[in-house]
């Protein structure tokens, strides 16, 4: 057996098969034989990712733990395959880099940015069927899986697909590499969108006041000799939930100088809350790869769970190499999270804090369609900063679903999306994104909590 069918076979692999029982929210793939051809065909693949990459991401994520920098992480809850054009991947970078520079002024750090981009095409799922009428399809499971439309034929997981997941990974890789290293992420550009959105926006004075210090600021930096561009290059790395274990271990490879095992499907992988069982084989794999790996914790999580992930996945204590995103929803955030945080202190583990105010914070609306209100994911989010202002920890940053695009998914904003207009452009393939104006709403929002403290602000 050559090294190609190791990868594949899975038992002799270096990320093998353990946890307890089988793993969770993996499709039911009607055709074995087809699934192994097509992991066969992946794990003879170049990677999409390379060990030098996952390991300067580590380091930045290093600061975010020692609290030295934020992370700033979004993008689709799911891409799809028709969504890798240079139109989509440049409106969520530009939203993302917008942030960042609003994020970076209001707490005077540097902002580590990661998509969930290029990879984020697998969704687990709360119920494994979906019924309309007297008909019971299989649910959608993202674009890696099945198809959308309500059909047999849609439905039916096909492994060809993890293929096609494979390509527009790295469609999309390939032009956001060529983004963030072309002008695109010139800081006097971006700030030029940032001042446009300002004025686009009604009552908008306090971000205005934002804008002007960073337009003085980058005034300050000419005058003494800075230049702007030289901050276009953009550090940008990408991530998405490391769900299906068949494609995830196809593309792990064992780098020859280290000897180290990485994901080369994206810089970051996380586990998802749907899937983070202790025993389970998630965990497992995610202990068996080199790579910054997250873990999203529900409002389920107990204080001895947190140790136990820190033990199984960082137990030689790496400043970057874990992250745990919390999605308690805004009104568990206060009461559930500094047990969490408490715990991983006092045992001195260098972990990442970050907030996903989006998951915990959806319903569904009269329509059927799921949306979220800006005002609970901005106070989860608040919620968020003040319990590791209370703690005297470090809020290490945010994990937002959000596209480039001015979509009517979320509700609320400064540029007010009512519940009558969710039909005008709801796009999602999954769960509700923010529009732009939305995600800098946020950000402004954000990075006055970072800046002022929460105490003082609505
Ligand atoms: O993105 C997260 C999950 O996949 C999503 O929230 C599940 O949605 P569902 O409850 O519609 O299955
Ligand atoms: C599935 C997701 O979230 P969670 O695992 O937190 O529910 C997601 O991030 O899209
Ligand atoms: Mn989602």
């Amino acid at each position: 057996m050559d090294s190609t069918e190791r990868h594949a076979a899975g038992t002799e692999h270096p990320t093998g098969s353990a946890g307890a029982g089988a793993a969770d929210q993996q499709p039911d793939w009607p055709d074995p034989a087809r699934l192994r051809e097509v992991t066969e065909r992946l794990a003879g693949a170049p990677p999409l990712v390379f060990p030098a990459e996952c390991d300067r991401l580590r380091e930045r994520l290093g600061a975010v733990a020692r609290g030295e920098a934020l992370l700033l992480q979004g993008g689709d809850c799911a891409e799809t395959f028709a969504g890798a054009t240079q139109e989509s991947v440049e409106g969520k970078l530009r939203t993302l880099l917008q942030m960042a520079v609003v994020l970076s002024h209001g707490a005077a750090l540097p902002v580590v940015k990661v998509g969930r981009m290029a990879g984020q095409f697998a969704k687990p799922r709360s119920r494994p069927v979906e019924r309309q009428g007297s008909v019971e399809l299989p649910v959608y499971r993202g674009d890696a899986v099945n198809g959308p439309g309500f059909t047999a034929r849609d439905r039916t997981p096909a492994p060809e697909r993890l293929g096609r997941m494979y390509e527009a990974s790295a469609t999309t890789l390939n032009l956001v590499r060529a983004l963030t290293t072309g002008g695109f992420a010139d800081l006097a550009q971006v700030h030029a969108w940032n001042r446009a959105f300002v004025a686009a926006t009604p009552g908008s004075r306090r971000y205005e006041r934002v804008a002007d210090e960073i337009t003085r600021a980058l005034a300050f930096l000419r005058a003494c000799g800075g230049d702007t561009r030289a901050l276009a290059t953009a550090d940008f790395h990408v991530s998405h939930e490391g769900l299906l274990l068949d494609y995830e271990r196809a593309l792990t490879r064992t780098d020859p100088e280290s000897g180290r095992t990485y994901a080369t499907s994206g810089h970051l992988l996380w586990i998802g809350e749907r899937t983070r069982r202790l025993d389970g084989p998630h965990v497992a794999f995610f202990s068996r790869i080199a790579n910054p790996i997250a873990v999203k914790l529900g409002p389920s999580t107990t204080p001895d769970e947190v140790l136990r992930y820190v033990d199984l996945l960082d137990p030689d204590r790496q400043p970057g190499r874990l992250t745990f995103v919390v999605r308690m929803g805004a009104e568990r955030i206060r009461d559930a999270l500094p047990l969490l945080v408490e715990k991983a202190a006092s045992e001195g583990a260098p972990v990442c804090w970050v907030s996903d105010p989006m998951h915990g914070n959806t319903f569904t609306g009269d329509d059927g369609r799921k949306t979220r209100r800006l005002d609970a994911v901005a106070d989860e989010l608040k919620g968020f900063v003040e319990v590791h202002r209370t703690l005297g920890t470090h809020a290490g940053g945010v994990h937002l679903e959000l596209t480039g695009e001015d979509v009517t998914e979320c509700l609320g904003g400064s540029h007010t999306i009512a519940p009558e207009m969710l039909s005008h452009r709801y796009e999602s393939a999954c769960d509700p994104r923010l529009n732009p104006a939305q995600a800098l709403d946020l950000a402004f929002l954000l990075a006055e909590w970072y800046r002022d403290g929460t105490a003082a602000l609505s």
